[in-house]
């Protein structure tokens, strides 16, 4: 057989090409009449029981493994495609997604009655502090789960909670809480966590025998705390409680590893600041509410929705995302309590909810996905 040159073989795949996007053409266009259709008779977008027929149509028409998975392959894109052009002909029509938020012109904060989890001094009464100010009325609860009952049966009108450390990673109880509570993500704020080596007025370092302070605290100062082999570090359940320690103690043999806000609040001296060797280490805390409201220039969307352990779920889910043009900060996931190897996602979008992309995007994944949650807009 005469072998063909790349020339001749290209002009071939030309050819094809043209038939290809022709088609691709027409099937749109015939997309568009279904979509036509959905918009006067309000069925969803998403069949997934056409969609798994006709790739068991498609796949039967090819031999081979390797062909059946790339038509697969094929026709899940296209119809991915097809779908998203179905939401944004419905947005066109002014269809909206439908959710509960409404857009303000800025928080109600003053007179807020703000809610942390801890003792006075800990990281999260500072980032209170940080977002709110100092004249807010601030108090604390011992759990973060007490925090979220705070809010939502109405005793606070926010809670301030971490939810990503920049070293650590996701504070993941409080994923599960967003899941447990109705309360909305109205606002988050970054703290810069600096620890201190606070002592009584009347310490010295040189006279330091026991440190105390939170095992995470003690890890991320260990190369300073490391370097006086003599000091004995002693775990406690907050960086706070060990500066109140400290202070109720008395014994100037004694120090703390907490924030400064800790050392001034405790009356403690700061024998060394800033003593953890990663000197960017952040925490990220959202600010929560009952009320479902967003501010009118939110640049953030948080979400979540659960995924059926199936080959391609979160890929495919993704695509409505992709294309929308709509750029993804952060994706988590968590085990579903009760079902095995079933898991729900929890994503950071760039956006805001009256955004027709966005807006197209949630459409898209409330249909595809299950249980599609928006857990704010900030
Ligand atoms: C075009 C339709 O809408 C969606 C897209 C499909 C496709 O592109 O083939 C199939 C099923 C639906 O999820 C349809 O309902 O027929």
């Amino acid at each position: 057989m005469k072998t063909l040159d790349l020339q001749e073989i290209r002009k071939q795949l030309d050819g094809i090409d043209r038939e290809m996007v022709a088609l691709f053409e027409t099937r749109m266009e015939l997309c568009r009449k279904v979509a036509e259709y959905k918009i006067g008779t309000g069925k969803p977008v998403y069949d997934g029981e056409r969609e798994q027929q006709k790739i068991d149509a498609v796949t039967g028409m090819v031999e081979g493994e390797f062909l059946k998975q790339a038509v697969k392959e094929l026709f899940t894109q296209m119809m991915t495609i097809s779908r998203n052009y179905q939401y944004k002909q419905m947005a066109e029509s002014g269809f909206q997604t439908e959710h509960t938020f409404k857009p303000v012109k800025n928080l109600a904060l003053a007179g807020a009655r703000v809610v942390y989890q801890g003792v006075e001094g800990a990281y999260s009464h500072g980032a209170a502090l940080k977002y709110f100010g100092p004249e807010a009325s601030l108090y604390h609860v011992a759990t973060w789960d007490d925090a979220m009952k705070e809010v939502e049966e109405g005793r606070a009108d926010y809670a301030v909670l971490p939810i990503e450390n920049s070293s650590a990673g996701a504070v993941t109880d409080n994923y599960d809480l967003l899941m447990k509570y109705h309360n909305y993500i109205a606002a988050e704020t970054f703290l810069t966590v600096n620890h201190a080596l606070l002592g009584l007025p009347n310490a010295r370092t040189e006279d330091i025998r026991t440190v105390f302070s939170h095992p995470q605290a003690l890890m991320q100062c260990s190369e300073f705390l490391n370097a006086n082999r003599q000091w004995k570090q002693i775990s406690v359940e907050n960086t706070a409680v060990a500066a109140k320690k400290v202070l109720e103690e008395g014994d100037p043999s004694q120090a703390a590893v907490a924030s400064e806000i800790a050392g001034e609040l405790y009356g403690l001296k700061v024998l060394s600041s800033s003593i953890n060797h990663n000197k960017n280490n952040t925490t990220r805390f959202i600010i929560l509410t009952k009320e479902a409201v967003y501010r009118e220039d939110a640049q953030k969307i948080s979400l979540s929705f659960e995924l059926p352990h199936k080959s391609g779920s979160l890929y495919n889910i993704l695509s409505n995302f992709i294309y929308n043009g709509v750029n993804m900060f952060m994706i988590e996931s968590r085990p579903i309590p009760g079902r095995n190897w079933e898991y729900r996602f929890f994503v950071d979008i760039e956006g805001n909810l009256s955004h027709a992309s966005v807006q197209n995007a949630l459409k898209g994944i409330s249909e595809e996905g299950r249980n599609m949650r928006i857990l704010g807009n900030y």
